[in-house]
């Protein structure tokens, strides 16, 4: 495994990095999404942004927030770590990603499976669980030397903002409010991707078609694009306001909401000029917690879609190769798997 960001100037495309005619990106123009919604935290008023994040995730599973509460300056420098962390030697994101014997803090490229992919992608990350303990940050990098204050204020800031936008996708959809705070749902991840300029761009992709499995994911995307959102059959390409986050539905929630919300599709295209950093932060689930329809939203009229299963058990089937895990996923979830 060698992270691209090390040999990317090689000025040419591997073959393993060219994806089949089907998924490649190709040449054509993907329209920028002007329509995806954009919902102001501060100038509307509760009903209305319920309604408007509930119309979102119906229509498209992705949405941008803006006037959201966290500090502008404190967005400007989790950006500048992530790049600054991408931007180091091999060898150091390598020594600053292994504090961890269980390997909780994990650098690799192109997913999780590389070893068992048919095409690799264009993109490294590292990723960490990010509760605000001491016994999860002393396995974070050290460096870049701010990364641990800034990233752990920055998870903070997330923790706050995702149970707020968690509470108001409960309103609309009729849970208690706190539904998502307990422990249970409480076990988030951040991940900081990298997709440096590629030599062919229509030919790979930085990552491919997927829902994340998470309940929502709150994406700091920067000032390049790179991801587009796969709507009514066609790809949408996402152009984030500025001090915007991009909040996606993920799988689990369109689960819980037992159809009602739609886990969102998407993929990120690479580009020649701009290297390209983005930071998801992704509200997982413990291992062990059950997902299902929640019991409020079903009853004789709306009978549950899905099965009820353990997390862990969805993620091992998640990671699979891409054709396994449908098909792993499917049988785990469908009520009407054989
Ligand atoms: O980098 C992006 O724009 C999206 C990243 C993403 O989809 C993910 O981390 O699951
Ligand atoms: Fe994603």
């Amino acid at each position: 495994m060698k992270l691209v960001s090390s040999w990317c100037y090689d000025g040419s495309l591997p073959e393993s990095y060219v994806m089949p005619p089907e998924t490649r990106p190709g040449k054509s123009i993907v329209p920028l999404g002007k329509s995806i919604p954009v919902i102001d935290f501060q100038h509307m008023d509760r009903n209305e942004i319920v309604e408007q994040i509930m119309k979102a995730g119906e229509e498209y599973g992705f949405f941008q927030v803006i006037n959201h509460g966290v500090c502008e300056d404190l967005m400007e420098e989790t950006m500048k770590v992530a790049e600054e962390f991408h931007a180091m030697p091999a060898m150091e994101k390598e020594k600053e990603c292994s504090k961890d014997p269980n390997g909780s803090c994990k650098l690799y490229t192109s997913s999780y499976s590389y070893p068992r992919e048919d095409f690799h992608l264009w993109r490294d990350a590292v990723t960490h669980p990010c509760l605000p303990s001491e016994e999860c940050i002393q396995f974070w990098p050290e460096n870049p030397t701010k990364y641990r204050e800034v990233v752990g204020a920055y998870t903070v800031e997330l923790r706050k903002l995702s149970c707020r936008i968690l509470d108001l996708i409960c309103d609309g959809l009729g849970l208690s409010n706190g539904f998502f705070s307990n422990d249970p749902y409480q076990c988030p991840k951040i991940m900081i991707n990298h997709y440096p300029p590629c030599p062919e761009p229509s030919l790979t992709l930085g990552l491919s078609r997927h829902r994340d499995p998470s309940v929502i994911t709150i994406l700091l995307p920067g000032h390049v694009l790179g991801l587009q959102v796969f709507k009514d059959g066609e790809w949408i390409g996402v152009e984030p306001l500025p001090n915007a986050f991009v909040v996606n539905i993920g799988f689990l929630l369109q689960i819980i909401s037992n159809g009602k919300l739609k886990g969102a599709e998407h993929r990120v295209v690479t580009n020649s000029r701009n290297a390209r950093t983005t930071v998801s932060y992704f509200v997982y689930p413990s291992d062990e917690c059950i997902i299902e329809p929640a019991k409020a939203l079903v009853n004789s009229c709306n009978p549950a879609i899905y099965k009820a299963f353990k997390y862990i058990d969805f993620l091992t089937a998640f990671i699979l190769k891409a054709e396994e895990t449908d098909e792993t996923v499917k049988e785990l979830i469908d009520l009407d798997y054989y």
